[in-house]
C-alpha cells in the first residue's frame, strides 16, 4: 500500500538548512494500524505530511497504491490525495457555522455525490461513530471527544484507502483518548490501513506496529507483539 525509500526532507531557514528527514526507509501493508512515535522535534508530522501528499520530499521515492507520487502532475496529485487519503488532525479541523452532519457530507460534496445521498451516507457515519443524536449540532456544542469522532467520521465518508491521524488524542483527556483510539481500532478491524502520529507511549501501544523516529531516521519499527514481549525480557 505505501512504500518510502530513503526519503529525505529539509526545510531552508534563510541561508540555514534543518535536515529533518535524513533516509527513511518503510513499508506499510494494508490493513495494518501503525503508530509513529518520536519526541517532538524528531520529524512525525513532516513524514505524515509527506505521506498526505501535503508536502513534498527533496528525494526519495514514496509510492502510494503501486503509483510512484513524483511523477503525479498536481491536478494528478490533489485527484489521488482525496481518493486514497483521509486525514484527521489534532485540532480537528472542523467547520465551526457547519454542523456535525454537514461536517461529514463536506467531502462527499467535494466528490459531487448528490445532496440526498450525501446527507444519507453523512447520518450514517455519524451513526457508526455513535453520534447520530448530535447529527444538527453545531462544534461548539460538542465536547472535544464528539469534535474529534464528527472528525473521523468525515474522513471515512470519503472512503479512503488510508487514513493518516496527526497527533488525533492530542487535545483530549486520558479517557476520551482512548475511546477515540478504540474507535480507530474498530476502523481498523473493518481492513482500513491506519497510520497515527502520536508522542504518547499508551496511545502508540493501542497500535499494531510501532515505528519510532528519532532525530530524522527510525530507529525501531516493530510489531506490538514484539514490544509488549520486549518489555518483559
Ligand atoms: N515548515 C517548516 N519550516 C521550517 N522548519 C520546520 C517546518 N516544519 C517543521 N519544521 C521543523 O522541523 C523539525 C521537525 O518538525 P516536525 O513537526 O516534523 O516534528 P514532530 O516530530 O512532528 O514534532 P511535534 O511532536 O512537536 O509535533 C522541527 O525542528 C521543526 O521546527
Amino acid at each position: 500500500m505505501i512504500e518510502i525509500k530513503d526519503l529525505h526532507k529539509s526545510y531552508k531557514m534563510g541561508s540555514n538548512s534543518l535536515h529533518v528527514l535524513k533516509g527513511i526507509n518503510f513499508k506499510v501493508e494494508d490493513g495494518e494500524l501503525v503508530a509513529i512515535m518520536g519526541s517532538s522535534g524528531s520529524g512525525k508530522s513532516t513524514l505524515l505530511n509527506i505521506l498526505g501528499m501535503l508536502d513534498g520530499a527533496d528525494s526519495g521515492e514514496y509510492t502510494l497504491d503501486e503509483v510512484p507520487i513524483k511523477n503525479l502532475s498536481e491536478t494528478k496529485a490533489a485527484q489521488y490525495r482525496n481518493k486514497f487519503l483521509g486525514f484527521v488532525f489534532q485540532s480537528f479541523n472542523l467547520i465551526n457555522y457547519k454542523s456535525a452532519l454537514e461536517n461529514v457530507a463536506l467531502p462527499l460534496y467535494y466528490q459531487k455525490v448528490p445532496r440526498k445521498e450525501r446527507q444519507e451516507k453523512a447520518m450514517q457515519y455519524l451513526d457508526k461513530v455513535g453520534l447520530k443524536p448530535w447529527a444538527h449540532h453545531l462544534p461548539s456544542e460538542l465536547s472535544g471527544g464528539q469534535k474529534q469522532r464528527v472528525a473521523i467520521a468525515r474522513a471515512m465518508a470519503a472512503e479512503p484507502k488510508v487514513l493518516l491521524a496527526d497527533e488525533p488524542t492530542g487535545a483530549l483527556d486520558s479517557k476520551t483518548s482512548y475511546e477515540v483510539m478504540d474507535l480507530i481500532q474498530q476502523i481498523n478491524d473493518e481492513g482500513n490501513t491506519i497510520l497515527v502520529v502520536t508522542h504518547e507511549e499508551d496511545i502508540a501501544h493501542m497500535c499494531k506496529r510501532i515505528v519510532h523516529l528519532k532525530d530524522g531516521v527510525i530507529v525501531e519499527d516493530k510489531k506490538i507483539e514484539q514490544v509488549r514481549a520486549g518489555q518483559y525480557v
